[in-house]
């Protein structure tokens, strides 16, 4: 039973949103609806998700609501027959804007000036083309908005009124034209996240004891086992329990290199099995896998506008009082109604408002089939200003995959007694230099003991009791604060290694010093070249942040290139750097690898995470998450922001200085009506045409 405050959300396909304008439309009109308490529209992906009371309005109403806007709201078997439909309505239009000017070239051959054939040829062609016009019109008026809908309605209606027949059909027909290119455009753009959800797999092969039986995939449960055979795609994500295959992931990491994958590795869905047979035991289905995340997040992005959005949705608020208001002053002025009719003609708001979202869903799309998942328009916007690079060290610019590699005991202590209880103390950490830790003791054959009373110390150590001793590993911060001094010997020892780029984790019992173990973490060769290229665009200063000793982190850095370093850094003191540059008018980007480091990518204008497949903290924390382990991809992001961005900016240009300059040829009597209405699909098509230019 639903009772009253219960709060359910469903998520609607809806056809023919066009622009902007349109999500807004739908937006104000459901929440006025009592029941209604949220709905986000989201353009590029056709959805709508309205959250409702079910006590107080039902789902049908919120369909009826929708459907009397003029949209067309999908149900899932309709959704199913989607791509037929479209077809359908696509030659439909395409007869009509036929028809209407093979009527409109039939009366522009007329020879007799009287109201004649040619004439009622044309008042033909004006209902014909007209009606889809004045339809969205009306319903535009009944929800008391004047859009561009209504403009043109008004123009064809003026031009009949005062006897120009032919001018209202010439102006209908290149209104048909301008909706259907309007409606082509937003669609084209969409292709690449099409591409992406068309690439979804659609059945499964189960095993079932001895049989294998194809299923829907919705029908596959966890825990299944699915049987994958070469050249098949993978229907779900999973772990493999046996066979061995080689995995083309470019589905969601852009490359397509297969990778090789054998028994215990994870497998993704909507990825490709190229060669061998594949049990895979499933650990998530339907929208829990990563590629359904992907899809969503894609699709969600373009909730978040970019600001240049904002100020262009502002724009054409204003615009369409002002061109009201020129139009009738244009009359009053030269007293001329077909000037007037043309101003109204000429005048075109709906390039404003396509001009950002087709270059933000074109780029958005065609970057998650790179791997590249950028969570908003604002932040491709965002990626385009960023002056400064900041990154992690451990995990980042390193593999984060340390290994031990010098053991030094003192006061004699051996090597395996050290690494002993070093690896006593970190048993239970997760830190990469504990893994290393207890990797080093088993290959080395020996036991880790348990320990008690344990306590971390976060960036500098931990302190345990093993075999009834007060053990401390950490670094040298760690042993300061417990009196504990270093002689010469030591201190020039752990120097040298430093210098060598190594991390030397020092280990006491009962304060006394008693051993060194020195870890080194491979730096990622492409991450020199990445950073190499980021110069390049201008990052003259990269910073690399760590939470090493600077002698170490400077090594690292200076074979990277890097030359400020902010070592010895607590996790909190990471955040307040990113606070502090961005403070002093830096637009930061943050690459960490969303493990330790997600404060501060949440907090930079832009945080990357790397290699963010199978980590879902690292999808969570980042605003653009990159799904390849790739320095390469870093550069090549900026790249998409910035060269989105300059798209953006160049159509609100072609859409404003249009706009003005047809306004003044029609309102000094240059630009006739059906001038006018030629005029205005130009606009239109060269935004099109411009942001398909993102989709190479
Ligand atoms: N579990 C641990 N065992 C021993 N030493 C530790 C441990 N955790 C931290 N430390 C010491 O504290 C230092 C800083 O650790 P922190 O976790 O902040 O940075 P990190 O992960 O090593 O490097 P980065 O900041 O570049 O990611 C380490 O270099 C090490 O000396
Ligand atoms: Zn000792």
């Amino acid at each position: 039973m639903t009772k009253l405050g219960d709060v359910k959300t469903i998520s609607l396909t809806v056809k023919g949103l066009d622009c902007a304008a349109c999500a807004e439309k739908i937006e104000k009109v459901l929440m006025r609806h009592e029941g209604v308490k949220g709905i986000t529209v989201y353009l590029g992906a056709e959805k709508a998700d309205v959250q409702f009371d079910p006590f107080l309005i039902k789902e049908k109403l919120i369909i009826d609501a929708i459907n009397s806007l003029g949209y067309k709201v999908l149900t899932e078997k309709e959704e199913a027959l989607q791509k037929n439909f479209l077809k359908g309505e696509r030659t439909f239009d395409l007869l009509r804007i036929g028809f209407v000017f093979l009527l409109i070239v039939l009366s522009l051959t007329g020879i007799t000036k009287r109201l004649s054939p040619i004439d009622i040829f044309s008042i033909i062609a004006i209902v014909v083309g007209g009606y889809p016009l004045i339809k969205h019109a009306y319903i535009d008026l009944r929800e008391k908005a004047i859009t561009a809908n209504v403009f043109m309605a008004l123009g064809v209606v003026a031009a009949t009124v005062i006897g120009e027949f032919r001018s209202a059909a010439i102006i209908a027909f290149f209104m048909l034209i301008s909706e259907f290119i309007d409606s082509f455009t937003m669609e084209k753009s969409r292709k690449a996240i099409k591409d992406l959800i068309d690439m979804a797999p659609k059945t499964a092969r189960v095993k079932i004891g001895d049989t294998e039986v194809e299923i829907p995939v919705e029908e596959v449960k966890k825990g299944d086992i699915v049987v994958v055979k070469p050249g098949e795609k993978i229907p779900v994500e999973g772990v493999i329990i046996s066979g061995r295959g080689s995995v083309n992931q470019a589905t969601i990491t852009g490359e397509s290199i297969p990778v090789e994958k054998k028994e215990g590795d994870i497998v993704y869905a909507a990825t490709i099995n190229q060669l061998g047979v594949l049990f895979i035991k499933v650990t998530h289905t339907g929208q829990d896998t990563t590629y359904a995340r992907i899809i969503k997040l894609v699709e969600e992005a373009e909730s978040s506008k970019a600001p240049v959005q904002r100020v262009a949705d502002k724009f054409a608020a204003y615009f369409t009082p002002a061109i009201l208001a020129i139009s009738v002053l244009t009359f009053l002025i030269t007293w001329k109604i077909t000037n007037a009719i043309a101003v109204i003609v000429v005048a075109c708001p709906c390039t404003v408002a396509i001009a950002t979202p087709l270059a933000v869903v074109a780029s958005m799309g065609k970057a998650a089939k790179r791997g590249i998942i950028i969570k908003g328009g604002r932040y491709l916007e965002a990626l385009a200003k960023v002056d400064t690079i900041v990154m992690d060290k451990t995990g980042t610019v390193t593999m984060g995959d340390p290994v031990v590699t010098n053991i030094k005991g003192f006061a004699e202590h051996d090597d395996k007694e050290i690494i002993s209880y070093a690896a006593g103390v970190e048993r239970y950490s997760d830190h990469p230099l504990a893994k290393a830790i207890i990797k080093k003791a088993s290959e080395m054959g020996v036991a880790v003991p348990e320990p008690e009373q344990y306590k971390v110390i976060p960036g500098m150590g931990i302190q345990a009791v093993v075999n009834d001793k007060t053990i401390i590993v950490g670094s040298r911060e760690m042993l300061r604060d417990k009196n504990i001094i270093l002689s010469e010997g030591i201190e020039k020892y752990i120097i040298e290694k430093e210098e060598e780029g190594k991390t030397a984790l020092l280990l006491s019992h009962d304060s006394i010093l008693c051993g060194v173990i020195c870890v080194a973490d491979i730096i990622r060769e492409e991450s020199i070249e990445a950073i190499a290229s980021l110069k390049r665009l201008g990052f003259d200063d990269p910073i690399m942040l760590t939470g090493d000793n600077p002698r170490t982190a400077n090594a690292i850095a200076s074979s990277l290139g890097i030359k400020n370093v902010m070592a010895q850094l607590l996790p909190e003191d990471k955040l307040e750097a990113i606070k502090n540059l961005e403070s002093s008018g830096r637009k930061v980007l943050m690459v960490g690898d969303g493990i330790n480091d997600a404060p501060a990518l949440a907090r930079a204008y832009v945080g990357i995470a790397m290699g963010a497949v199978g980590s879902d903290a690292a999808i969570e924390a980042s605003d653009v998450a990159l799904m390849r382990d790739e320095w390469k991809q870093i550069p090549e992001a900026v790249m998409i922001g910035r060269k989105t961005f300059s798209i953006i900016k160049q159509n609100l240009a072609v859409g404003i200085i249009f706009n003005l300059v047809g306004i003044a040829l029609a309102s000094t009597g240059i630009l006739s009506p059906a001038m006018a209405a030629v005029a205005h699909v130009m606009p239109d098509v060269l935004v099109f045409l411009n942001s398909l230019r993102l989709l190479k």
